[in-house]
This record gives C-alpha cells, structure tokens and sequence, in this order.
C-alpha cells in the first residue's frame, strides 16, 4: 500500500525549546513553588488537565481527519508531531504525581494505585499483543510504583528519590537498541520505538495514553471534589476547634473547681484528722475509765449477787410481816372500832348538849368601861355580881356551871382543845351541831370565826378534819367532805355561796327517821382541801348580811350555820359512815330598848326566843317539841333532837352596863345544860347500803 504520508525519516524529534515548555515542567515549577509556599491551595494542576483535555481532542480530530477524508491528509508539520511528542506520557503522569506527593495533597494518594491498575491492566491486556507499547506502559507502571507506593507515606519524599525517569529510560532505550538481550528482562520489556510511520501504532498508542490520562482526569476530577471540600472540612474543622477551645475552656473551669475541691476536701480531712486525733486522745482516756468502771461493775456484780440473795430473804421476811400487818390492820380496825365506841361512850356521859361559857376580855378601847364582879370557882363554874349595890342586892349571888368555863384570858387554842373530840364524833359518823349565843358584842364571831392571824373554832375544825382523814386513809377509810352556808336573816333562808336570789326550804328527808332535814336549792360543794373550804368561808362571809348596832360596829344581824357533810367509805370492809358538822354563829341577842332595827331585832330575839322554848321543851320531856316555830330551831332540829352531839358557847362580854344580858344569857346556857337529850345514834352503814334506806346503829 502505498502511502503518501512522509516518510519517518522525515519525521523530527522533538526540540528541546518545545520540552521546556511541557506542563510537566510547568509543573515541576509550580509544585516547587508550592514547596517553598509550604502550603497548597487548591488545583495546581489545571494547566495540566487543560493541556491533557487537548490531546484527545487532537487525537480525535486526527482520527476523525483521517477517517472522514480518504483525501490524502496534509502533511503533519512540525508543530504537530511535536506536539505529540509532547503529549504526555505516563511518566509524566507519574512525574505529576510525584508533585503533589511532594506538596502533600492527601486526595492525590489515589493516582498511583489507578495507575498502578491501569498500567497492570494494561499490561494484561497488552500481553497477549506483545506491543512495544506495553512494554512501555510497564516500564511506566515500574517507574510509577515507587512513588504510588510512597504517596501513601504522609511525609513528602525527597524529589531526587522519587523523580522517575521515563525520558532518561526512553532516550537510554532509544540509545540501546531495542532488541538487545544482555539487559536482562528489563531490556527486554524496553518499549519499542514506533516508527513515525506507523500511526496506527501510534493511535493505539495514543489511544491507550489517552485512557490512562482520561482515566487520570477523572481521578483528578475526583480529587478536585475532594479538595473543594477542604474549606468545609476546614470550617467544620475549625468549629470542632472553637467547641474543643470551649470544651477546654470548661474543662479547666472544672479543673480549678475540682482544684478549689480537692483543697478543701483536704483541709476537711486536715480538720478530720485532727478530729481523730483528739478522739483517739479521748477513746484513750476513756478506755480507762471504762477499765475502771469494769473493775467497779464487777465488784458491783458481787454485790448485786450478795443483795439478791439478801432480797429474796428480806421478800420472805417481807411477806412474814405483810401477813402480820394484815392481822394487825385487822385488829386495828377492831381496836379503832372499839375506840370509836369507848369515846363516844365518854361524850355520852359528858352529856349531849354540852355549854361552855366564854366570857370575853375589854378590848383596848374598851378599858374605861366598868366591869361586873367575876369569880371562876373552878373550870366550870363561875360567878357573876353587878358592882351596883343596888342591883347586887337585888339580883343576890349569880353562881353558873357550866362544862367548861373559859375566862378571858382563854386562848383560842384552849377552846379549840374541848372542841376536838367532837369533831372526831363527826368523822366517827355522828351529827355535831356547835353554836355560840350571847349578846351582841359578846364575841361570838370572835368564837366561831376568830380573826386572821388568831382563828376560831370553824377553821381549825376544818384543818383538824383533813388531818383525820390523812390518818383515817391509813386505815382504810375514804373521805368526802361537802359543805354548804345558810343564812337565816329575818326568817329568811339565803344561800351564802350564791348571788342568786331564790326559793328556799326547809323539808324532811325522804326515807330516814324523822329528824333528817335538808334545805331545798342550796349550793353543795365539794371541799379537796383546807384552802379550798377557806375560800368557800370568805366567800360565805362576804355573801352575809351585816348591819352596824348600838353594841358592835360589824355585829352580825343573822344566823350564819355552815354544815359541813363527811362521808367516808371503808372499801374492804365494805362499811360507809356519814357524819355531819353544823357551826351556827347566831345573831345577837339585843335588848328592844336599845335597838336602832327592831324588826331585825324582833326577828332575832322570837327565833332565840324559840331556841329556848325547844331546849325547855326536850328538858321537860315534852311530846311536842316546836321545832317548826321559827326557821333556825327547824334547821338545827336533826341537832337537838337527840340523834347529835350539841355543843352551845355561851359567850359574855364583862361589863357592867351588859350585867343584864350576862344574867340572861348564862341562865339560859344554864338550863340548857341540864337538859337531857337522849343517846346519840351513830350513823354507820354496812355492805354499801346508803343512808337514806339503812337504819341506823344503835
Ligand atoms: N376572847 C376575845 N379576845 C379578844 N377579843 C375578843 C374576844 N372576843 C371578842 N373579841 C372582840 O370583841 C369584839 C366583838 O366580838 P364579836 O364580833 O365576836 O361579837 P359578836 O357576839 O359576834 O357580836 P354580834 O352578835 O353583834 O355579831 C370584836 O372586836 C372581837 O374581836
């Protein structure tokens, strides 16, 4: 076949002022001033890629010269085949490659193995062709491994061991002839010179340069994405910077907390440490002690031994006594019973109606008036004479007995001692019925009341009542004291305890003998204790009608009775006894003449009056005794009547100008004394009967 194309000879080799301007030197020179920029910026091998997009184009244009133009082809000047001869090889690419190892481009690392399988592929193609072409690929792949190899290494290798040498090989192949053995098998696999003329080999030659450097392009496109991320990854680099400087930042805020910690956790444990020290100082001391404390427990312990021993002898010794108590207790209720018996047997033969006269001292004021002749034979007798020889001559001898005669210079104690019996008859179950009568002034009051820093009779009865039931207590006996203050004021019947203005009467009692009485609406209370019953005194006082007479300033112009009730319970011996107190301060006795308020006075003197007639009546033997005649005989009937104990002051005062009264008052106390009242019943109740359905013992 005949050709017109030139003939190879014709063909020139590349200048060398052509080779200089090859990308691969462009380059080289870029990459070398990346180098000494140390920092690559992005796609430094944009010449090259344009220059690589040419030799397709060129390439296609030849093929597409060649094909649609049967026409013999222009001659390939100069310029063009230079321009193949400059198309790059893949030892250019490897060159290329080996730069940007050299700057360090990460996302290149990729080339080497590409055209690692390119140029084996290439070669496994090609084997079965024999081309010098594949020769030259391997060649190209050899001379490409090292560097692929080494791009994976992160540190860039140094340019003069990684520079490959495809033209110094080729132009040393073109030197050697091509089909020189003594080379080995690298001469051998030496890749064959095309002949200019073959430009079919040359296409294919081409045609492979072609794919491995579209195959590269690619890649380098790849790359290209690869390394427009960089910015990103950049940002998000720094982002991840700014949030570990914060993290960092708060780590060391942490870390100097921690620090503020750990220095006061060791100062605490300073502190705890010291602690222990003094605790352990103290355990030490106190391990002593309790050294000594165990010596002491267990002499302690022998002891405990010895008086457990002697306990269990004393609970034998203590049950032996407990049963003589019980037989003692026993005889003392029997021996107390009898005692009961032997001193009431003794009031009885005193008498139950007893007068004692008390005849009181002048008071300080009271010195210039004139005293009558008083003469106290013995203890109970006592005679009176007026200092007017005239009346002394009239009215003769006045010699009284009484049971007892107390003369002005009795103190309250002294009274109070012959009235002491009389209360424990009360707490024995009896009704005790003390009244004092006498002219105003005489000192009634006084008597019964006394004054505050020398009392009477009524509030040591109280005090000697609690004290008995203290005693009593220990015998088994339970008290309960109730207390109520009457006033009887012109024959009318007032509740001294109560402000209320109300009806009240006097009635019998349902169910008891005859000479049980009770007042209607009046207030009971309770008495716990001495100042309770006091007070219930001061109160009754305050409540009490006083009016100022002729004779006393604060003379009392009523009858004033306080009763007190004791009932007491003997739970073993299932036994109950009920006693009573009646202290009557009665008004006094005034003469018509001499009275300022005769109604009072008419009152007062007709219910004394009537007091009178009664005790004559119970002296006489009477069958009608007038009890009913005035409100304070009905009241102190239960008293007088028989089933009590009736104790009268008879009290005077020792003047001359009362030398009337006297007389008339102590012939009255007289008369009354010799009344005979019959045996007083105690009231005694057995097996929790009460006293209103039981009879009484006789
Ligand atoms: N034994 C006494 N010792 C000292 N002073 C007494 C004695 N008896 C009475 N007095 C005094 O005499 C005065 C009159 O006594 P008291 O008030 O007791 O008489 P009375 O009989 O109660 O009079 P009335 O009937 O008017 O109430 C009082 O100042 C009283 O203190």
């Amino acid at each position: 076949m005949e050709s017109r194309l030139p003939k190879p000879s014709g063909l020139k080799r590349p200048m060398s002022a052509i080779k200089q301007t090859l990308p691969t030197d462009r380059n080289k020179a870029l990459m070398s001033n990346m180098n000494a920029n140390t920092t690559y910026s992005g796609p430094t091998v944009q010449p090259l890629t344009r220059e690589l997009q040419n030799i397709p184009q060129a390439s296609l244009m030849r093929q597409g010269a060649r094909a649609l133009s049967p026409e013999p082809r222009k001659p390939i000047g100069m310029q063009n085949r230079s321009k193949l001869r400059r198309s790059r090889s893949a030892c250019d690419i490897s060159e290329i490659r080996q730069n940007l190892k050299r700057i360090g481009a990460p996302n290149l690392s990729t080339i080497p193995s590409k055209l690692t399988r390119h140029a084996n592929s290439t070669m496994t193609a090609n084997t079965t062709t024999g081309s010098e072409s594949t020769t030259g690929m391997c060649r190209t792949a050899r001379a490409g491994s090292a560097p692929a190899r080494r791009l994976n290494v992160a540190a860039p290798a140094p340019a003069a061991t990684t520079r490959p040498l495809p033209r110094t090989a080729a132009s040393t192949n073109k030197a050697k002839p091509a089909t020189g053995t003594a080379g080995g098998g690298a001469a051998a696999a030496a890749p064959k010179r095309i002949a200019p003329y073959d430009f079919k080999a040359r296409f294919h030659d081409l045609l492979e340069k072609h794919k491995v450097l579209k195959s590269k392009y690619e890649k380098q496109v790849d790359d290209m994405g690869e390394l427009e991320s960089l910015p990103t990854q950049l940002e998000e680099s720094q982002t991840k910077l700014i949030e570990t400087e914060s993290m960092l930042k708060h780590t060391q805020t942490e870390k100097e907390c921690l620090q503020r910690q750990i220095k006061q956790q060791v100062e605490r444990i300073e502190k705890i440490t010291s602690t222990l020290g003094r605790a352990k100082d103290e355990l030490d001391q106190l391990k002593v002690v309790h050294q000594t404390i165990k010596t002491d427990h267990d002499k302690l312990s022998t002891e405990v031994l010895d008086l457990r021993l002697r306990n269990e002898e004393l609970i034998r010794s203590n049950e032996q006594l407990a049963a003589d108590l019980s037989t003692c207790r026993e005889q003392l209720f029997q021996s107390n019973i009898e005692r009961k018996e032997l001193h009431n047997t003794i009031m009885d033969l005193r008498g139950n109606i007893r007068v004692f006269c008390r005849v009181r001292p002048p008071l300080d004021f009271e010195l210039g008036r004139l005293s009558c002749s008083w003469t106290y034979h013995d203890e109970a007798t006592v005679e009176l004479q007026s200092i007017d020889s005239q009346a002394k001559n009239k009215m003769g001898q006045q010699i009284f007995t009484f049971d007892q005669v107390f003369h002005p210079n009795s103190t309250q104690h002294n009274i109070f001692e012959m009235v002491a019996p009389l209360i424990q008859s009360a707490l024995d179950g009896y009704n005790i019925c003390i009244f004092a009568y006498g002219q105003t002034g005489s000192g009634k009051t006084y008597t019964m009341d006394g004054v505050p820093d020398n009392v009477g009779v009524i509030p040591r009865t109280v005090d000697l009542l609690f004290d008995s039931i203290k005693n009593y207590r220990n015998l088994g006996w339970e008290y309960v004291i109730k207390a109520t203050f009457l006033e009887i004021y012109n024959e009318v019947l007032y509740d001294l305890l109560s402000d209320e203005q109300k009806e009240m009467e006097i009635r019998m009692a349902k169910n008891s003998s005859k000479n049980d009485i009770y007042v209607s609406n009046i207030t009971v209370e309770t008495v716990t204790d001495p100042n309770h019953l006091r007070q219930l005194m001061e109160t009754a006082k305050m409540n009490r009608s006083t009016a100022s007479t002729v004779g006393n300033e604060r003379s009392s112009r009523s009858h004033a009775v306080t009763k007190l009730e004791l009932i007491g319970q003997h739970a073993e011996k299932q036994e109950m006894s009920v006693g009573s107190i009646n202290l009557v301060d009665l008004a006094g006795s005034e003469s018509p003449k001499t009275s300022v308020r005769m109604t009072e006075t008419k009152n007062i003197n007709r219910s004394l009056s009537e007091l009178t007639n009664v005790i004559l009546a119970l002296l006489q033997k009477q069958d009608h005794i007038p009890y009913r005649n005035s409100k304070l005989t009905h009241l102190l009937m239960p008293a007088l009547g028989g089933n009590s104990k009736t104790l009268m002051f008879i009290n005077v005062a020792p003047f001359q100008d009362c030398f009337q009264e006297s007389v008339k008052s102590l012939r009255f106390a007289a008369s009354v004394n010799s009344c005979k009242v019959a045996k007083a019943k105690r009231n005694r109740y057995l097996n929790n009967s009460t006293a209103n359905n039981s009879s009484c013992e006789k």
